[in-house]
């Protein structure tokens, strides 16, 4: 559906992305994540069609090559292409039915199928009864369905999400995602996600992208990622107040499989004599599967005897900085 050759695009001679290369699955919703600045945005512009990239590159989307395009191709393309952003770009003056219906005017029918259309997409959004209401009387997550409802106006076949969730408080968000996951279900519309939100990849996302300064790094499941390279996403004790005391090593442990944990547990403390400290548990239910996490506190002297247990049992884990 989305296939990325050779993708490589700078600004005033600085790279800013770098040789990317990856195929985006019909049906599936992708995640870009990354640090800011890492070149998300920018190749999300590079699938629809905004920005231009250097001339080995080749996007293809739904069979059409878009290096090869005109520009009144681009534009005709663009059109097909859904894209929703953080700060939603509604047009303040037009009405929400009037936003919905703005896309589809190029489609030269009269006034009153549009209307109908564009009710039908407001409904399909949750928001129907708000359909004579201006962007400055709805709330973030509202707006959002708005421009939901918009981007899917002209039936694409892909929809392209720019940290669509990174303005609203939690609740908003998950609605916002519970929504375009049922859209992505009922449609098999194709999804892709900027975000630099671990959760809103573990909740919604089928595969991800890791972004580094430019690079593709890897595409996988987040659970094989996590599973095998968890050094690649945010930590999970980034955030944590882990309280170390003196002597003690702090490991961050993630397993593939939950069943796995008492087992885990067990050995370590054997290992120990009972001397390591669970400081933290989590188990997080991705998309794909669950994973199970632990921050564990172990004695100076028991460290070399912990991580050989672990690399036997290929176990992924951290080291976390003291
Ligand atoms: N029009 C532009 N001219 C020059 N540099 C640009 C332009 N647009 C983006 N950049 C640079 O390209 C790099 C990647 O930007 P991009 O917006 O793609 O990153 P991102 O990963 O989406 O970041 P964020 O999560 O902060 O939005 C940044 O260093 C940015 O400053």
């Amino acid at each position: 559906m989305i296939s990325i050759r050779s993708l490589s695009k700078s600004y005033s001679g600085t790279t800013i992305l770098d040789n990317i290369n990856l195929d985006i699955i019909p049906g599936e919703i992708h995640g870009l994540l990354g640090a800011s600045g890492a070149g998300k945005s920018t190749l999300l512009r590079c699938i629809n069609g905004l920005e231009q990239f250097s001339p080995s590159g080749r996007v293809r989307v739904d069979n059409i090559e878009l290096q090869n395009l005109s520009s009144a191709s681009l534009r005709a393309f663009r059109k097909n292409t859904g894209m929703i952003f953080q700060d939603f770009a509604l047009l303040e003056r037009k009405t929400a039915l009037e936003n919905v219906m703005l896309p589809m005017t190029c489609w030269q029918k009269k006034t009153k199928e549009l209307r109908l259309r564009a009710m039908g997409l407001l409904q399909s959004v949750g928001m129907e009864d708000k359909a004579d209401h201006r962007p400055a009387q709805l709330s973030g997550g509202q707006k959002q369905r708005v421009a939901i409802a918009r981007a899917l106006a002209l039936k694409p076949k892909v929809l392209l999400c720019d940290e669509a969730t990174s303005a609203l408080d939690p609740a908003t968000a998950k609605s916002i995602l519970d929504l375009l996951k049922k859209i992505n279900q009922e449609s098999g519309i194709t999804i892709v996600m900027v975000t630099h939100q671990m959760d809103v990849v573990k909740y919604i996302c089928d595969r991800i992208s890791v972004i580094e300064r430019g690079r593709l790094i890897r595409t996988d499941t987040i659970k094989n990622i996590l599973t095998s390279q968890p050094a690649l996403l945010p930590s999970l004790a980034e955030n944590l107040p882990i309280d170390l005391q003196q002597e003690e090593i702090g490991l961050a442990i993630t397993l593939a499989d939950i069943a796995q944990s008492t087992d885990l547990l067990l050995s370590l403390s054997t290992i120990t004599q009972n001397k390591i400290r669970v400081v933290f548990t989590r188990s997080d239910r991705c998309k794909t599967g669950t994973v199970a996490q632990y921050v564990i506190a172990v004695n100076q002297p028991d460290y070399t005897s912990v991580v050989r247990y672990l690399n036997q049992n290929k176990i992924q884990f951290q080291k976390l900085a003291a």
